[in-house]
């Protein structure tokens, strides 16, 4: 099976995390971190920054590994290394998704998650307490 690699980015704001509304596609209105497929020769945290200057139009900083989620899809193997940071400069301008929303930390199971979300947020929680 194919895999395609991808980074994904959680970005942090006082005590709240930001979801993201797939626009589009397969997966279209699931709910997920922005970011996507890695370019080749990038590592996952480049990947990052560049994806959420594309899609968000902010810089991002502070970046910390999470963790990386194995998940098979029925068409392919997703390997996704997640981050979390912080908006470093700009104002969010969504280019792509259907809807943004930041969750608070009892709110993390407010939104319907891609498949493959629910272990990173399983892991946000380990590392946050919750
Ligand atoms: N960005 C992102 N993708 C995710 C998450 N969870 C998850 O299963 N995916 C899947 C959905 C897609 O099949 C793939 C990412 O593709 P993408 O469409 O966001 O990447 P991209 O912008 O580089 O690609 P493209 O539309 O230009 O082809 O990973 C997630 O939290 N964030």
């Amino acid at each position: 099976m194919k895999t395609v690699h991808v980074a994904a980015a959680i970005i942090r704001k006082d005590n709240k995390i930001l979801a993201a509304q797939r626009g589009y596609g397969e997966f279209k209105d699931g709910w997920e971190f922005p970011g996507g497929k890695l370019e080749s020769g990038e590592t996952g945290a480049q990947a990052c920054i560049r994806e959420i200057d594309e899609e968000l139009h902010v810089a991002i900083g502070d970046l910390e590994y999470l963790c990386t989620v194995e998940h098979d899809y029925e068409s392919f193997h997703l390997s996704m290394e997640c981050f979390t940071c912080k908006i470093s400069s700009g104002t969010i301008n969504d280019s792509e998704h259907e809807n943004l929303c930041w969750l608070e930390s009892d709110q993390l199971w407010d939104v319907d998650w891609l498949p493959a979300d629910i272990q990173v947020v399983k892991e946000l929680e380990k590392a946050f307490g919750h």
